[in-house]
C-alpha cells in the first residue's frame, strides 16, 4: 500500500499533468495536437490511466523528441520536469503570442494601405469621368457634340496608303537592303540600325514592313502588339530647358501648366511622356535622323543605353502628400524606353555623329533606277483598278526618280482622268498632272559625248533633289561697237544677273574681249530659278565657249560661284548636287575647293575639286582656249 505523503505527491503529479495539458490544448488546436501525437506515436499513452506513461507522451510532445523514453527517477525529479515542460510551454505560447502580434500588425498594415490605394483610385476615376462646371456649361458641351459629329464623319481613305506596298515582297528594287533590314530586325536579338539612301525610295516603307515581319516570327522579342511610332527629326521642336521634348519626354512644371490644370494649382510638376516610352516594345522610327539636333542626339544615346528616360524637376517633393504615386514613381524610377531605333537619312554613314553611327548598324537602299519607278507604278496602278496606258507609266518614269513623287504623279493623273471622264489614265493626262505640279523632265538621257558651243550642264538643288541646269549663252557682234546688250531672263533670279556681270569681267580677262562689243543672250532653260551665285561658274564657262566658238563637255557638269579674281568659292547643297549629276548620268562633276569638306567621295561618278576658272576651262571645253 502507498504511503500518505505518496499519494498526496502523485495526486500533485497528476493535477500538474491535467494543468500541463490544458497549457498544451491551448498552444495547439485538437486537430493539430492529435496529428502530432500520433507521429510521436503516443496516442495511446494519452488515453493511459498510468501517471508515468501521460508523462513520457507529454514529454515527447513539448518537446518534440520522439526518442525520450525515459522519465528520471523519485517523485521530486518527476516535478522538476514538469516544471520543466511548463516553462517550455509557457515559452512557446509566449511565442506565439508575440507572432500573432506581429501578424496582425502585418494585416492591419495591408488593409491600410489597400484602403488608400482605393481611396487614390477612386479619386483618379472621379477626377477623370467628372466634369467641371467649366467643361459642362452648354457652350462646350455643343463644341464637344460639333467634334464628334466631325470625326465620325470621316473620308479620308488616304490614296497613298492603298497603293503603297503591303507586303515587304513589294518593295521593288531593293533586295539587298530589305535583306539585311529584315535579317537585323526578325533576329532574337535585334539591332539598332540606320537606313542610308535617296529620299522617297522605301526607307520608312520597308522599316515599317519589316517590324510586321519580325513579329510573326516566334523567336522575335517583339509582342503582336509591338508600336511602329514614326518621327521626322526635321520637324522636331524641342526645347534645350526640357520644357517641351516629344522625343523623350518633358516636365511640365506647374508654372507652365496653365491656371486651370489641377495638378498645376496643387503646385505639382508633372511629367509628360516621350516617343521613345511609346515606343517601348517596338520600334522608334526617326526619318532624317542626321538632321537631329546633336544634344538632343546625345540625349537619345543615353536612353538607348539606361533603357529608361529620366526625369527632373526642381517643383518636385518626394514628401508631399499631395503627389500621385504615379508621378512619385516617375520621378523616382523614370519611364520605361527600351525599343530598337531605326534612323533614316539622305546623308552618307561619315556625315553621322560617330557615336549614334558606332551603335547602330547600316543598312543601304539604292537610287531608284527607270525601270524600278516604272515597275513601281504598274504595282500601284493595278491596286488603284483602274486602266492605265503603257505610255502613262514611262511618262512618269520621265519625271522622276522618287518612288513617293512616282506615286503622287500617278495618283494626280488618275484624279485628272476621273475629272475628264475618260476611264484610264493617259500618257497626256501624266503630263497634264506633271505641269500642273511644275514638274520638269529629269535629264536622264542627256549625257553625250559630243562638245556643244555655248551649252554648260551646271547643278541646282530642290529640297534634298539635285538636278542638272542647262545654262545657255548665245553672242552676236553688236551692231554700234561698245553698245552692245546683255539679255538673261528674268525669271532666273538677282543672283543670276549678278553671275553674268562678274562672268562677264572674267570673259575679259580670260579673252581680252570686251562683252560691250556684243550682244549676249544667257538662258537658264526651263526657267529655273537659281537661288544663289552658284550657277556663276557654268555661266562664265558658257559664255566663254559661245565667243571663242569651243564646244564644251556634255558628261561634265559644274557648280561654284565665281569671284572677280576667277576663283571658284564655295556653295551649298553640294551632297545633292553630286547625287543629282550622278542620276543624270554625268561622268565627271567638278566642285569647288573650297566645299571639300561637305560631302564624302563615292564611287559612282568622278568628283573633280577646282579652285579657279582655269582649272575648269581644262576640263569642260574641248580644246583650249
Ligand atoms: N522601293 C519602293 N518600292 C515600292 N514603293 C515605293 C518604293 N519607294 C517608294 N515607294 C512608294 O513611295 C511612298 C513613300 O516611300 P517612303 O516614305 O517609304 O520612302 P522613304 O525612302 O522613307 O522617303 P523619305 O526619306 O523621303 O522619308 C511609299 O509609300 C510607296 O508607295
Amino acid at each position: 500500500m502507498p504511503d500518505q505523503d505518496t499519494i498526496v505527491q502523485e495526486e500533485q503529479l497528476e493535477t500538474k499533468i491535467a494543468a500541463l495539458f490544458a497549457l498544451l490544448s491551448d498552444l495547439y488546436s485538437t486537430d493539430d495536437l492529435l496529428v502530432k501525437a500520433g507521429k510521436l506515436n503516443v496516442l495511446d499513452a494519452l488515453d493511459s490511466n498510468k501517471i508515468n506513461q501521460k508523462l513520457i507522451a507529454l514529454q515527447k510532445i513539448v518537446l518534440d523528441n520522439p526518442t525520450l523514453d525515459k522519465l528520471p527517477s523519485g517523485n521530486n525529479a518527476k516535478l522538476e520536469l514538469m516544471q520543466h515542460l511548463e516553462d517550455e510551454l509557457v515559452s512557446q505560447q509566449a511565442e506565439k503570442m508575440a507572432k500573432k502580434r506581429v501578424e496582425k500588425r502585418i494585416s492591419d498594415k495591408l488593409a491600410e494601405k489597400e484602403h488608400q490605394y482605393l481611396k487614390q483610385l477612386r479619386k483618379e476615376i472621379i477626377k477623370s469621368e467628372s466634369k467641371d462646371e467649366f467643361s459642362s456649361s452648354p457652350q462646350v458641351l455643343k463644341k464637344e457634340l460639333e467634334l464628334e459629329s466631325l470625326e465620325a464623319n470621316s473620308l479620308n481613305v488616304s490614296a497613298l496608303n492603298l497603293v503603297s506596298p503591303q507586303k515587304i515582297e513589294e518593295i521593288v528594287g531593293q533586295q539587298e537592303g530589305v535583306k539585311a533590314l529584315l535579317s537585323k530586325l526578325q533576329s532574337p536579338y535585334p539591332q539598332h540600325l540606320i537606313i542610308y539612301g535617296p529620299p522617297g525610295v522605301g526607307k520608312t516603307t520597308a522599316a515599317r514592313l519589316a517590324l510586321e515581319v519580325a513579329k510573326s516570327k516566334g523567336s522575335s522579342p517583339f509582342s503582336k502588339k509591338a508600336n511602329f511610332v514614326e518621327v521626322d527629326a526635321t520637324t522636331l521642336r524641342w526645347d534645350p530647358r526640357e520644357i517641351t521634348n516629344p522625343l523623350l519626354g518633358s516636365v511640365h512644371d506647374p508654372i507652365y501648366q496653365g491656371a486651370k490644370g489641377k495638378l498645376s494649382q496643387a503646385g505639382i510638376p508633372e511629367p509628360k511622356l516621350g516617343l521613345v516610352t511609346e515606343a517601348h516594345g517596338g520600334v522608334l522610327f526617326i526619318d532624317e535622323i542626321g538632321e537631329l539636333d546633336p544634344e538632343l542626339q546625345n540625349k537619345l544615346l543615353k536612353v538607348l543605353e539606361d533603357k529608361r528616360v529620366q526625369f527632373d524637376s526642381s517643383y518636385f517633393e518626394q514628401s508631399d502628400k499631395k503627389v500621385p504615386d504615379y508621378i512619385k514613381k516617375l520621378f523616382a524610377s523614370g519611364a520605361p524606353a527600351d525599343f530598337i531605333l531605326i534612323g533614316a537619312t539622305t546623308r552618307t554613314p561619315q556625315e553621322i555623329n560617330p557615336a549614334l553611327r558606332s551603335r547602330t548598324s547600316s543598312v543601304f537602299f539604292e537610287p531608284l533606277t527607270k525601270d524600278k519607278i516604272k515597275k513601281i507604278v504598274q504595282q500601284a496602278a493595278l491596286k488603284l483598278d483602274f486602266n492605265f496606258e503603257d505610255k502613262a507609266v514611262e511618262k512618269i518614269s520621265d519625271y522622276t526618280s522618287e518612288g513617293r513623287t512616282a506615286i503622287n504623279l500617278l495618283l494626280d493623273a488618275y484624279n485628272l482622268a476621273l475629272y475628264h471622264d475618260d476611264n484610264r489614265i493617259t500618257g497626256e493626262q501624266v503630263e497634264e498632272a506633271a505641269k500642273l505640279r511644275r514638274m520638269t523632265l529629269i535629264n536622264r538621257g542627256q549625257v553625250t559625248s559630243e562638245g556643244k558651243i555655248g551649252r554648260v550642264l551646271g547643278l541646282g538643288v530642290n529640297g534634298f533633289l539635285g538636278s542638272l541646269l542647262e545654262v545657255e549663252a548665245v553672242v552676236f557682234p553688236a551692231a554700234t561697237e561698245g553698245q552692245g546688250k546683255i539679255k538673261f531672263n528674268q525669271t532666273a533670279g538677282d543672283m543670276t544677273q549678278d553671275s553674268v556681270f562678274n562672268a562677264a569681267t572674267i570673259v575679259r580677262k580670260k579673252t581680252g574681249k570686251d562683252l560691250q562689243n556684243y550682244d549676249l543672250h544667257v538662258n537658264l532653260v526651263g526657267g529655273a530659278k537659281v537661288d544663289g551665285p552658284s550657277a556663276g561658274t557654268a555661266i562664265a564657262v558658257a559664255i566663254i565657249s559661245a565667243l571663242e566658238e569651243i564646244p564644251v563637255k556634255q558628261d561634265v557638269a559644274v557648280t561654284g560661284e565665281i569671284s572677280l579674281q576667277g576663283d571658284i568659292k564655295a556653295v551649298g547643297g553640294v551632297r545633292e548636287k553630286i547625287y543629282g549629276a550622278y542620276q543624270a548620268e554625268m561622268s565627271e562633276v567638278l566642285i569647288p575647293q573650297e566645299n571639300k569638306t561637305d560631302f564624302s567621295i563615292d564611287d559612282r561618278l568622278k568628283i573633280t575639286m577646282v579652285e579657279n576658272i582655269d582649272d575648269v576651262l581644262t576640263r569642260m571645253l574641248i580644246t583650249k582656249v
